[in-house]
């Protein structure tokens, strides 16, 4: 259930008089999501997603809300935070930094074809060039830094095999330095529950909050290692294609990226198993009941390292 915190339709209505949204017509809670406090909100000029942040403080919210309305200015359909009165994009409520921003339409999918697979690959393309000229750096939180100081953390957990696996792959991707790629604004967890669809044609990129500055093929590996993975964790070569050349088409791939991506893959997919085993074993306070299942990634990890992927445009 994602309302930690509580508004009601009084408290709402008194908060937009700091608005120019008109009048408030429904308060609707929404269920998914774990990090924030969501509700869907309909006024007389619209239709918003009200944001209630449960853990990032407004220290941190400006970088993520001045690109999505950087990114929402360049036509990326990305929610779009609405100013109030005094022109900010954050404001308080309840307590809570909050935001509302635009409604975006369609639903997102669990089983993506080939269609949506080159979508969101030309969306992504369209989403790094969009961000080149966002002038705001925020260095990727789950880097190398990360890695280094979270695998001794949930190495306990593992068996001598998967722990070997682990070392083996934080030692390699430490020697790596993936600085002389394309460097820009990443989104860093574009998986499928994040993105919304309309048929086969992109309606929005929600949940903006791991994004960061980083190489933008990292950007790519993890998207494919999730938009294009069967459930076996092997990639699925014909819509990782579709991916790869719908985005080239519109940021083409260099061929210093070519040489780095089976590499790219392998650390992508480390980053989300070491995330998951953290969040299942280390859970904070009465959270993750239902946490992802760790198992996938390092089954897709094995399966990159065993076939060197090298499927490309
Ligand atoms: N701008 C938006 N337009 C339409 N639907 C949205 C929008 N923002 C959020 N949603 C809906 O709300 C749900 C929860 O949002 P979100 O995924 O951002 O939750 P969260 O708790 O902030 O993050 P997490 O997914 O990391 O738990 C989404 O699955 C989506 O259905
Ligand atoms: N997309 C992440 C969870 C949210 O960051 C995962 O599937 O592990």
């Amino acid at each position: 259930m994602a309302v930690f915190t509580s508004v009601s339709e009084a408290e709402l209505t008194a908060w937009l008089g700091d608005y120019s949204l008109g009048q408030l017509l429904e308060l609707q809670p929404i269920s998914a999501g774990i990090e924030n406090t969501n509700y869907f909100v309909t006024t007389s000029n619209g239709r918003f997603v009200l944001t209630l942040f449960e853990k990032l403080t407004a220290d941190d919210l400006p970088f993520y809300l001045n690109l999505m309305a950087h990114l929402a200015r360049h036509g990326i359909p990305c929610p779009s935070p609405v100013a109030n009165r005094r022109n900010q994009l954050l404001g308080t409520l309840n307590g809570k930094p909050a935001c509302i921003a635009t409604r975006l339409p369609g639903k997102s999918t669990t089983a993506p074809n080939h269609e949506q697979c080159a979508a969101i690959g030309a969306m992504l393309a369209q989403m790094h060039i969009a961000g080149q000229s966002f002038s705001q750096v925020m260095p990727n939180p789950r880097g190398a830094a990360w890695r280094a100081a979270t695998a001794p953390q949930v190495r306990p957990f593992l068996d001598a095999q998967q722990a070997a696996l682990l070392d083996s792959e934080v030692a390699l991707h430490a020697q790596n330095n993936f600085a002389s790629l394309p460097q820009g604004v990443i989104h860093a967890d574009l998986f499928r529950d994040n993105v919304l669809l309309e048929e086969n044609r992109v309606g929005g990129l929600i949940d903006f909050y791991f994004a960061c500055s980083d190489a933008l093929l990292y950007d790519v590996a993890i998207t494919v290692n999730d938009w294009c993975m069967n459930a076996d964790g092997k990639l699925d070569d014909a819509r990782a294609q579709s991916f790869l050349r719908a985005y080239h088409a519109v940021r083409p791939l260099s061929d210093g990226e070519r040489a780095a991506w089976p590499l790219m893959l392998r650390l992508a997919a480390l980053r989300f198993w070491i995330s998951r085993l953290y969040d299942k074993h280390m859970p904070r306070d009465g959270e993750l009941v239902n946490a992802h299942d760790p198992g996938h990634f390092e089954r897709v990890l094995k399966n990159h390292i065993s076939t060197q992927q090298t499927v490309w445009l």
